[in-house]
This record gives structure tokens, sequence and C-alpha cells, in this order.
């Protein structure tokens, strides 16, 4: 178990005006944010251990952290899924302080200002683009800004700090040149005013350092910050402690129980418990404590607090296809010898001055695009990862050197659910994103595809050879569109964005109001991905954390 100055002192207190679950994202954002006021006290309750270790600052450790199982990551799988040919999905989740910004590929994107529009549009007054701009800039450093190009979508002085990569490698700049050469525009910021084109990324890192949430919101990366709080006295941060169900008397949410260390205990909220366990431990945490569809709960002995049907329905989840180029260049992450040398040279610039291949977030270059012209803002994304990596299912470790190219789908039609394996919230949830059950999801995988494989055949990347894997089966050109469609079956998985199980909104299967009030109880609210309508066009990081930004205005102006 950490230690935590903060520790000794809950089993004394374990009172708190606020009580905030899940130290991820969104989490560190509402908690800190609330502790601004230094006469309220809040619990941050995690249910993994600080986040103060290399794997978690070094931005290349995430080839390993996202990728497989361990302390800091959840690591579930979902149910076998009929779309994609049986196969179970891969879900990494983050565990610890910063959730999965401590594990995620740091790219930084906040969506399409339509995405947000639509929110409004269903019914979540105070959430169109405008609404949410000033969160977005208030969550924000930006470098560009820094260096005096402040507009006015960005932020310059917020805790979040959004840099440029500071060593992009060579091949990232091929793939631009290559996109460009197949037809994209060229972009600089894909959250400028548009979002079309293909550039670099801008990623969360400060320094060379990776730059999660609970650096932002908590302790700034210092070891030494005992309480991870930041100096707000306030503010009590609980590692390994895990919240088990939320107490209600009648329907009043009144505090939590918790296990830590083996020991089960209740701590009291007096006004407001706020659950920001993510998409999958969200709604699980809900229904663990009566509040879901009925009939589920009964299911598994648990009595009904409120009956809420549209707990942990309406997942929706980036769907993902990758393409892989085999490449015989170190310049290039892979297995070789050769490659274990350049390694070795490349963690010593990295230990000098935090520059160089171990500062890369891997996936450096993109792309959106409109896989039809009439669309009104670009629905597939394309990430370029400086590996041979496949989706998971098919993420061996191979000798040799290449790059890969993800395509996603931005708004899949394809809905899907979480639900409980059990009334213990230390057993994994049930996860079932029902990929490609709307069929009008897999035009967008054939889409993204082609553009990668027009991309690949542009002289920027031409000149540097390689063979393409495993598409000898498309045939030439634009490929045959069948063996496209079961290579998507066959291949594809999540890209890990997960959202809208807890979902906001006004229709009868809303779980929380436009506040985040949960529906049906008293003193309770979901801050996270989870209460996202719909799935935003971009990765799911930045949009999380102006969440819990919001969400802690929200809860201050009615207090
Ligand atoms: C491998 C990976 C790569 C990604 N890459 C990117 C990217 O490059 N860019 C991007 O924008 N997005 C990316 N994402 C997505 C993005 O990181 C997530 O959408 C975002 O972090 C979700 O934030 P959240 O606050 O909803 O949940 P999380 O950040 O997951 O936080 C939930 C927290 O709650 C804790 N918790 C859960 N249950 C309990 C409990 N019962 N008691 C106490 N604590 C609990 C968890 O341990 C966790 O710390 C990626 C995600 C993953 C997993």
């Amino acid at each position: 178990m950490s230690s935590n100055a903060a520790n000794g002192r809950v089993q004394a207190a374990g009172e708190f005006d606020y009580i905030v679950v899940g130290a991820g994202s969104a989490g560190c954002a509402v908690a800190a944010r609330l502790a601004e006021d230094a006469s309220v006290t809040v619990a941050l309750l995690e249910s993994g251990p600080d986040d103060h270790h290399y794997t978690v600052w070094t931005p290349i450790a995430l080839a390993k952290t996202a990728l497989n199982a361990g302390p800091r990551n959840y690591a579930y799988y979902s149910v076998p899924q009929p779309g994609l040919n049986g196969r179970r999905s891969y879900q990494p989740r983050g565990r610890g302080l910063g959730g999965s910004s401590s594990i995620n590929g740091m790219v930084y994107i906040r969506g399409h200002r339509n995405d947000y529009d639509q929110w409004r549009e269903l019914g979540c007054e105070g959430w169109g683009f405008d609404d949410v701009l000033p969160y977005f800039r208030r969550s924000e450093a930006n470098q560009r800004s820094a260096k005096g190009q402040e507009d006015l979508l960005r932020g310059d002085n917020g805790p979040l700090h959004v840099s440029d990569l500071r060593s992009p490698n060579v091949f990232s700049r091929r793939f631009i040149d290559a996109a460009r050469q197949a037809g994209l525009p060229l972009n600089h910021d894909f959250n400028g005013a548009q979002q079309d084109g293909a550039g670099l990324y801008q990623v969360t890192q400060h320094n060379g350092e990776r730059w999660n949430s609970a650096r932002a919101y908590l302790h700034r990366g210092d070891a030494n910050d005992r309480g991870m709080n930041g100096g707000r006295k306030g503010l009590t941060v609980l590692t390994d402690t895990q919240t088990l169900r939320i107490e209600f008397k009648g329907r009043r949410a009144t505090g939590v129980r918790v296990v830590r260390a083996g020991v089960e205990q209740s701590l009291r909220a007096r006004r407001e418990v706020i659950v920001s366990a993510g998409a999958f431990n969200s709604p699980q945490l809900l229904m663990a404590s009566g509040i879901g569809p009925a009939e589920h709960l009964r299911g598994h002995g648990i009595a009904v607090v409120h009956d809420l049907p549209g707990v942990g329905e309406n997942l929706q989840d980036h769907l993902d296809v990758t393409i892989q180029k085999a490449v015989n260049s170190t310049d290039l992450f892979g297995y070789s010898l050769r490659g274990a040398a350049r390694m070795v040279s490349e963690i010593a610039r990295y230990r000098r001055n935090r520059t160089g291949m171990v500062s890369s977030n891997i996936a450096e270059a993109g792309a959106f695009f409109r896989s039809r012209p009439e669309l009104a803002e670009p629905d597939v994304q394309l990430a370029f990862v400086l590996a041979l990596v496949g989706n998971r299912g098919n993420a061996k470790k191979k000798p040799g050197h290449g790059y890969s190219c993800h395509a996603c789908v931005l708004r899949p039609e394809s809905r899907g659910h979480v639900r409980l394996n059990s009334a213990d919230m230390r057993d994994v949830p049930l996860i079932d994103p029902r990929f490609l059950s709307a069929e009008a999801d897999m035009d967008g995988m054939v889409a993204g595809i082609r553009m990668i494989r027009r991309i690949y055949a542009q002289d920027a990347l031409m000149q540097a050879g390689g063979k393409e894997l495993r598409t000898d089966g498309f045939g030439p050109g634009d490929g045959d569109e069948r063996a496209i469609r079961d290579f998507v079956r066959d291949n594809a998985d999540s890209i890990f964005h997960p959202v809208g199980t807890c979902k906001m909104g006004v229709d009868d299967l809303a779980v929380v109001d436009p506040a985040l009030r949960v529906r049906g109880v008293e003193g309770l609210r979901v801050a996270d991905a989870s209460v996202m309508p719909t799935l935003i066009g971009g990765n799911t990081n930045a949009p999380a954390i102006m969440i819990g930004e919001k969400a802690a205005d929200l809860i201050r102006a009615a207090a």
C-alpha cells in the first residue's frame, strides 16, 4: 500500500464534504478544483497505486504498460464479439493516480465542435462547444501559447501541459508528406479551426515526460508531496482504496464503503459523492450500489435503490484497424540487435536531456478525413505508429522493424453495454461493445484501410522501401472490398475510447442530467467519460478532463 500522510488521518476522520471515487483523467480535475475552496474537505479515492514510477513518466514505456496487465492496467477483455469473428476485444484501463491518462498514448485531441453542439441538441443544455471551450482552455497550458501564439481556442495557464513532440521522428514527417501527396491537406493544429488534414499530434507531455492528470491536478510530479495534493489542505488523496459501493440513507447518497489493505470501512460524504471511475467501473459501481436496471440488479441479489434502465447501456467505442509495413530501419522501433544498440544510446540521450525516441508517444502523426465529401466533419481518424503494432489480437513480438497506421471510425453507430458479472466490485465488469453490430460502421473501416494504403503508396514513404504485411489478398489498387471486410473482422479491435455508459441527457435512458446528477437519487453525480451521450470525433482524454473541470463548477454552483 502506498505510504501517504493522509492515510493515517482518514481512519479517525472518515468524513468529508465531497468524496470523489476514481483519480483518473476526470476525477483528479474534479477533486482538485473542488479543493481550491479552502473551506471544504474532499477525499479522492483511488483503487490503484500512486504514479511516481518511471513507467508512468517515460513516454515510450506505454509500449509495455498499455499492452499488458499490471499494477497500473486493469487490462479487461470484452465478451466474444460476433462482429469480430468471435474474438474478445482487449480493453486496457489505467489504474492508480492519473487513471488511463497514466498509460494512454498522450495524443491531445478535443474532438470536433459539432460533437458538443450535438450534445446540446440532444438536450444537454450547457454542453455545446461554446459552453465547453472555456473548460478546455482552463485545463490547458499549451506550449505554443507560451510562445506567444495564444488564440481564443487554446489555453496557456492551466495545469495540463500540452506540448509539441520534442524529437519528431523522420518517419512521422514522411507520413505527413505522403498524406499530402495522397491529397490530404496539411494541418498544424487538429484542435484549431479545422480538424481535417494530416499533421503531428500535440501530446500531454512536459519537458519530454508524460503529463498525466495526477501531475496536472494533484502533485505536479513532486514525489516529496506526501499528501499528493499539491498543498491543498482540504484534499485527502487515498491510494490503494477501492470503493465497493455507495451508501444511501433512503434515496440520498451519504458516503461510500471502501476496502483498504483488506479492511473494509465506511467514509461519509456530508454533501455529495462524485463517481469518476471511468466508462466501465462507473456503471459497475452504480449497479453494485443498487442503481441500474432493476431486474439485472435483483438477478445478482442487489437491493434496488433506484430502477435506472440506462446504467451500463449506450457503450460506444472507437473500433480500429491497423495496416503494417515492415521497413528495415532503426529509426523505427522494433526487435533486432541493431535496434537494441540504438535503444541503448536513445535511453542515454533521454537521461541526458529528455529528447529522442524515448520521448516519443509512438503515435506521433495522424490525420482526419471525410470518407464521403458531403459529410459535415471528418469521420475517420488515422494514427501513424512507429512500430509494427497490430491490433491487440495479433500483437506478438516479432523480429524486425516497421511502421503501422491505425484507422478508426469516429462516430460509430454500434451500441454495446456494461453489466455485472457479480455484485462484488472486486470482480471484473461484463463488457460487450457489440462492435460492428451496426453494418454502417464497416464502411468507414474500409475507407480507412484504403486511405492508409493510398498514403503508403506515395513517394515520401515508398522511398524508404519495405513490404506491406498481410494485405496480399486485397489485390491491386483500392483492393477487393470483401477481402478488406474480412480483414477488419479478423483483425480490428478497440483503440481504447469507451464512453457513454452513464449517459447525460433527458431521455428515458439518461443516467445523469445535464448537471451530472444521477437521476432519481440525491447527493450523487457521475463525472467522467461515461457521461458522454455520444462519442466525440477524436481521442477522449482531453474531453474527460474537460468534463471534470465543468463538473467542479456545477457542484460548486449547487453548494
Ligand atoms: C492504452 C490507452 C491509450 C489511450 N490513448 C489515448 C490518447 O492518446 N489520447 C487520448 O485523448 N485518450 C487516450 N485514451 C483514452 C483516455 O485516456 C480515456 O478516455 C480517459 O483517460 C478516461 O478518463 P476517465 O476519467 O473517464 O477514466 P480513467 O482515467 O480510466 O479513470 C478512472 C479511475 O477510477 C479508478 N477506479 C475505478 N474503479 C474504482 C473504484 N471502485 N474505487 C476507486 N477507484 C476506482 C481507476 O483505477 C482509474 O484510476 C487511451 C486509453 C487507453 C487505455
